[in-house]
Parts: C-alpha cells; sequence; structure tokens
C-alpha cells in the first residue's frame, strides 16, 4: 500500500516561508500531477517526499508510516530529474543497474528485472552506449528505466519532460501513461504545462504561491475553475475576462451590456469566457455585441480573432476558413452557459 499523505507540511528557507500548512492525500494507485507557475513550491514539495530536502513541520506519511526522518534511499521511492542525471562514464545497462548491483542483487536477479525493463522503454539497442551517444528523449528513457528497475512505491517526476522538444515531449509523455497503466505505482508528477497535467493526471493540484489553489480532475478544474487564478491557468488559448458590474439583472460597464445568468447582488463581477464559447453573428441577433477586429492569428484548423468591444479585449476561436479584416466590425455572442462567474475583489467563483 502506497499512499502518500502531507499533514500540514510546511517549509521554510531562513525566515522565508515558501509552503504553508500544505495537507494532501494522496491514494494507492494515483496518479497525481502538482501544476502551477514557476516558484509556486512545486519542487519543494516533491524534494521532500523524496527526502532531499528537510521538512521544516508538517508530518510526510507514505504507505502510513512517518517518513520525515527517513533517508531518500528508505523511502521506496524513485525519482525522474528534469535533467537526467545519469553517470556519464558508464553505459545505459550500468545506469540502469547501478542500485540493484550496489544492493548487491545477484548477476540473475538482475538480468530478470532487466529485462522487461529495457523492453517496455526500447533500449534494448542501446544498452551498451554511453549517455552522451543517446539524444536527450533517449536519455530520459533510461532515467526512467533506472526509476523503474527499482520496482518503487512511489514515482516521483520532477518536469521529466520539459528539457525536450515539442514531438518528443509528446510522444514520451504517452510513454509515461502507458507505463502507469502498467504499473500503477503512485506516482507524483511535477510540471508548470497544463497539457501534460490535463492528459496525465488522475488529479491536478493546482498551486499558487506555496498554497492549493484548487485540486480535482482535469475536467472539473477546466470546466468549473474555483478561482479567477485556476480560470487563467487552465485552458489554451487562455480564457477571457471581461470586468464588468452587476445591476438590475445585467452585467455592464456601460458600453456592454449581457444578461446575468441567475440574480446578482450589485457589485464588481469577472466574467470568464473560453474563446470557443463566443461566436460571430448577424447584425440584429438579440444580445449581439459589436466588436472591431485587431489582429488574427492562424492556427491551422482555428483562427484565433483578437477583438475589441468598449474597453473589454477578448479573443475568438473561429474556423479557419473565417476571415475578418483588421479594423472591420462585426457582432459576438457569448453562449449563456459558458459564462464563469467571480468575484472581482476575492477572485472566487460565484455559482448561483
Ligand atoms: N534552497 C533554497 N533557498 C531559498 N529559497 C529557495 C530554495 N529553494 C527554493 N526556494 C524558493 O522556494 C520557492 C519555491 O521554489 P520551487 O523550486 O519549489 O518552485 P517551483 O514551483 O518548483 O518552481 P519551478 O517551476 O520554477 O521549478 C521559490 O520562491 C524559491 O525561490
Amino acid at each position: 500500500m502506497a499512499t502518500v499523505e502531507c499533514r500540514s507540511v510546511r517549509k521554510s528557507y531562513g525566515e522565508h516561508e515558501v509552503i504553508s500548512d500544505f495537507s494532501l492525500s494522496i491514494e494507492d494507485h494515483e496518479f497525481v500531477v502538482f501544476l502551477g507557475p514557476s516558484g509556486c513550491g512545486k519542487s519543494t514539495i516533491l524534494r521532500m517526499v523524496a527526502g532531499l530536502e528537510d521538512i521544516t513541520g508538517g508530518d510526510l506519511m507514505i504507505g502510513g508510516r512517518r517518513v520525515n526522518d527517513l533517508d531518500p534511499g528508505d523511502r521506496g521511492i524513485a525519482m525522474v530529474f528534469q535533467n537526467y542525471a545519469l553517470y556519464p562514464h558508464m553505459s545505459v545497462r550500468e545506469n540502469i543497474t547501478f542500485a540493484l548491483e550496489r544492493a548487491g542483487e545477484t548477476k540473475d536477479m538482475i538480468a530478470r528485472r532487466l529485462a522487461p525493463v529495457v523492453e517496455t522503454l526500447g533500449l534494448q539497442v542501446y544498452l551498451n552506449r554511453k549517455p552522451t551517444e543517446l539524444s536527450g528523449g533517449q536519455q530520459q528513457r533510461v532515467a526512467i528505466a533506472r526509476a523503474m528497475i527499482k520496482t518503487p512505491e512511489v514515482f516521483l517526476f520532477d518536469e521529466p519532460l520539459s528539457n525536450l522538444d515539442a514531438k518528443l515531449r509528446g510522444h514520451l509523455r504517452v510513454e509515461i501513461a502507458r507505463l502507469h497503466k502498467e504499473l500503477r505505482s503512485t506516482s507524483i508528477y511535477v510540471t508548470h504545462d497544463q497539457l501534460e497535467a490535463m492528459t496525465l493526471a488522475d488529479r491536478i493540484v493546482l498551486m499558487n504561491a506555496g498554497r492549493i489553489e484548487q485540486m480535482g480532475t482535469p475536467e472539473e478544474i477546466y470546466s468549473r475553475p474555483a478561482t479567477l487564478f485556476a480560470a487563467g491557468f487552465i485552458g489554451t488559448p487562455g480564457m477571457n475576462f471581461f470586468n464588468l458590474v452587476a445591476s438590475g439583472g445585467k452585467l455592464t460597464d456601460g458600453e456592454i451590456s449581457i444578461d446575468a445568468p441567475f440574480p446578482l447582488s450589485e457589485r464588481p463581477v469577472t466574467v470568464g469566457i473560453r474563446p470557443g464559447a463566443i461566436s460571430l453573428v448577424r447584425d440584429g441577433m438579440p444580445g449581439a455585441i459589436p466588436a472591431i477586429a485587431d489582429r488574427d492569428e492562424f492556427h491551422g484548423e482555428t483562427r484565433l480573432l483578437s477583438l475589441t468591444a468598449g474597453r473589454q479585449s477578448f479573443m475568438v476561436a473561429v474556423p479557419a476558413s473565417v476571415r475578418v479584416a483588421e479594423g472591420e466590425q462585426v457582432f459576438v455572442s457569448l453562449a449563456p452557459d459558458q459564462l464563469h462567474l467571480f468575484d472581482t475583489e476575492s477572485g472566487a467563483r460565484i455559482d448561483a
């Protein structure tokens, strides 16, 4: 059983507290992704779980056992780093088997463990090469093989794909997902790449400034962001935000006005809507908002138009075949069931 539990975990560097009161329970077999901007504390938490950083306060439990003071080697974890951290003078085979050899395992047993790992990661033909004779993606596969061969209870990944080009990143992402399906080890994966988070995670832990901003499945966070921060962080292209005021059943800034989706007391409201939930419509449609086209970006199947309506600027995703000239006036309609409302001051989601 390899659950991981952080109970009010804190971390300070001198006077500077970077993690305050962090609590999280990760279930056996679960794949949890820590997602958040640079400096929000993702790596610090992972490194505390790994035993590479001291814990300033709170309890860290792995498999129900308190591990705050255990050495990394005694925690039943294996970690894959961003920079591979392979031994340059050793062959691929030696890099993968080094930990087992050091633990005094027999040659037979090592060979038996090596074969399936090498096969799963497609490394057969590289076993006698040195890491410098491999591409970045191949080196990262060796690093994953080295972690896998330990058959850990918990896998920790610290931005393992961020040094690779986009194509390789996509490829290895699929491999990591497949590996997890096969091995079902409890996994914690740190990234600032939301696409990795959305595609790999059973559950995303979205972090901001050392705190958990929102936790949930990728679908939950995407379709019901709990805060303005979560709404702005998840989704490419990003969500549009309109700064409006709720008044008399409307949301308005004096120039544009939309129907409030439910009764609201008078107050500043930030309305979020994704670029795909706004459509171009004909003049005269009820609720149509006039806007001026500023720019358009070709994205292959879609085109992303930048528009301005009064004081509000926003993006609309349209099929690539739709052409709008710069400076042209258009009319847009906002899908009423796809509006996300937030309290402008606190950033908290407002529901009916
Ligand atoms: N050894 C250290 N001494 C002092 N401050 C540190 C140390 N390591 C990290 N920090 C600070 O702790 C905070 C969290 O850092 P951390 O590396 O966990 O962020 P991160 O979310 O993983 O960011 P990134 O995606 O850039 O790696 C940052 O403000 C960082 O400056």
